[in-house]
């Protein structure tokens, strides 16, 4: 995409490629009860800022700074938005966080029932397999697609966004240390960040060097970011946000804010921030720019 374009531009573009590309997933799956696939599409058209499969497309071009690297990299950038939709999906649930809005909409197990929430993040996490396989066809090598397979089964799973999640709900009987909370932030949030950008950049034939340096870019990212929507949960506005804030203090979680305060949160996330950055500039991609921009762009995000 053409470098004259303002980051936000860029963002909303490379949104827009991804929402295109989303509508058609589902509708593409074979035979599927008609609730089943209703229930999926609901929760993968809400919306989101879909900020996962465009770190996807960043990374894949930033590494050649080929454009067309972004464009093969698409089939991967929304088997990572199916994989985020379905941990929303089971987040709100009843067993879990219990919250009824969502991305601006009723939760999905408001709408269709706890059983096919259940079923449709099941169906949407399955699916992202699927899609990862459908790389070949934008030429990606198989090599790489098998690799990228193996990243998303370690970086989703019981070693990272599930073992997080699993983390933060035995938290909730009684955290006390920030490195506990860190552990649970580094697994429930950064470790699809670290795979959107690792998966990205071997599409675009990253390095070893380079791979490492993505990958501390996402732990920090991911980091910042869980720790910017854990401020938005205590100040933000619910409109922008499109879900209920304060939930944190009422289910009584311990956040960053709780442990050391808003101030310091927020110089923490600047201090991520530029952690992610300088990672960046120092993995010798072709094309940093749009990745660097991005990490601000975050920092200062309202919603
Ligand atoms: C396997 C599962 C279900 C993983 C869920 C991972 C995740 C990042 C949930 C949202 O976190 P949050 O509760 O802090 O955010 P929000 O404020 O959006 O609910
Ligand atoms: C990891 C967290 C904080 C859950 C929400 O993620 P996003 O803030 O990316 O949610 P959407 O924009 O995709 O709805």
């Amino acid at each position: 995409m053409s470098e004259q374009l303002t980051l936000q531009d860029y963002v909303a573009q490379a949104a827009a490629k991804v929402e295109g590309a989303l509508r058609e997933a589902v509708p593409a799956l074979w035979d599927v009860p008609p609730k089943l696939r209703e229930a999926m599409d609901y929760s993968l058209r809400a919306g989101g800022k879909r900020l996962r499969p465009v770190l996807v497309m960043a990374a894949a071009e930033a590494v050649r700074g080929q454009e067309k690297d972004a464009e093969a990299s698409l089939s991967i950038a929304c088997a990572i938005e199916l994989v985020h939709t379905y941990s929303l999906i089971h987040d709100d649930l009843p067993a879990m966080d219990d919250d009824d809005f969502r991305r601006g909409k009723p939760t999905n197990h408001k709408v269709f029932g706890e059983a096919m929430a259940i079923l449709a993040g099941d169906a949407l996490l399955t699916h992202a397999f699927y899609l990862v396989t459908e790389g070949q066809k934008h030429g990606i090598d198989p090599g790489v697609l098998l690799s990228v397979s193996s990243d998303l089964a370690r970086y989703a799973g019981a070693a990272g966004m599930v073992g997080g999640q699993a983390a933060d709900i035995m938290g909730e009987q009684g955290l006390t240390s920030a490195s506990e909370l860190e552990y649970i932030h580094l697994h429930k949030t950064s470790d699809l960040i670290v795979f959107s950008v690792t998966a990205g950049a071997k599409v675009g034939g990253a390095d070893g060097k380079q791979l490492d340096a993505l990958a501390l870019y996402g732990r920090n990212l991911g980091l910042a970011f869980q720790i910017q929507d854990d401020i938005l949960d205590l100040i933000g506005d619910e409109a922008k946000l499109g879900k209920k804030t304060k939930s944190d203090v009422e289910q009584g979680k311990v956040t960053y804010p709780y442990l050391i305060g808003l101030d310091e949160s927020r110089s923490l996330v600047e201090k991520l921030t530029l952690g992610a950055k300088e990672a960046v500039r120092e993995a010798g991609l072709a094309s940093p720019s749009r990745l660097l921009g991005i990490a601000d762009y975050l920092m200062r995000r309202d919603h």
